[in-house]
């Protein structure tokens, strides 16, 4: 799959595979977390301590998947969540659940962003859709400033997935999966810097004609 696509095609194709080929954006949702999950297992870091720092949006809900599946595997994790709780997607209100079941911590203390051995960036995807301030900033300049490898899930949280600017500030990963196909602001020069090695997921959403020949 060597095509890009824009935030707009990314949201068409995602609306597309949910409400017309009816696979539950859960089912979308844990794919996402798998091949970033397998794409973190398959590379050499240190995973002694893990931290996931997530939105609320539905990047968010990929990331407290993530942070779920290390924590089955014995791995020691804990969660960091950026925004309003009130405002979380219903498959990140899901995921937080299922996190809470599997009693996994979470803290807001920044310390622990700068002193883990990996970072996890689930704070935004191809919804960020304005300039990152507050919060949201500290914690993306926290994770700049650990000295831990770094990976993105879908886009570096902070940079536009259709011109790769950085929308005030954006993570700096070592590695990116990105869910479908390469978006076209990661093939910029700012969106390369930003997102490392980018690893692009089959989760099972495809651009509408892709699939013509098996209907
Ligand atoms: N649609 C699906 O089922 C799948 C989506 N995947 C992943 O989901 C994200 C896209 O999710 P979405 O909820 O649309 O958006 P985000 O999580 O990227 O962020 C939206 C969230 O953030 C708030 N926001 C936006 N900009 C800012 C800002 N500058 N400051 C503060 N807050 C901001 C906004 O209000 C929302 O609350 C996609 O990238 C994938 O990672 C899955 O892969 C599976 C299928
Ligand atoms: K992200």
């Amino acid at each position: 799959m060597s095509k890009a696509i824009t935030i707009a095609e990314a949201q068409r194709y995602d609306a597309h595979t949910i409400n017309k080929v009816g696979i539950p954006a859960l089912v979308l949702m844990e794919r996402a977390a798998l091949a970033t999950f397998n794409n973190i297992l398959n590379d050499d870091f240190d995973l002694s301590q893990v931290i996931v720092v997530a939105g609320v949006g539905n990047n968010g809900g990929d990331g407290i998947a993530v942070a779920r599946l290390l924590k089955i595997r014995g791995i020691d994790v804990e969660l960091y969540i950026l925004g309003d709780l009130e405002k979380a997607t219903p498959q990140t209100d899901q995921q937080l659940k299922i996190a809470q079941y599997y009693g996994i911590p979470v803290t807001n203390d920044l310390n622990h962003i700068v002193a883990a051995s990996m970072i996890v960036d689930a704070i935004f995807g191809v919804g960020l859709s304005r300039e990152v301030t507050g919060n949201f900033a500290n914690a993306i300049n926290a994770i700049n400033a650990a000295d831990a490898k770094k990976v993105a899930i879908d886009v570096p949280s902070g940079i536009n997935a259709d011109t790769g600017d950085v929308m005030g500030v954006a993570v700096v990963a070592d590695s990116t999966t990105t869910m479908a196909y390469n978006k076209i602001g990661l093939l910029t020069a700012s969106g390369k810097h930003h997102a490392g090695t980018v690893h692009v997921a089959d989760i099972g959403i495809y651009a509408q004609d892709h699939l013509e020949h098996v209907r």
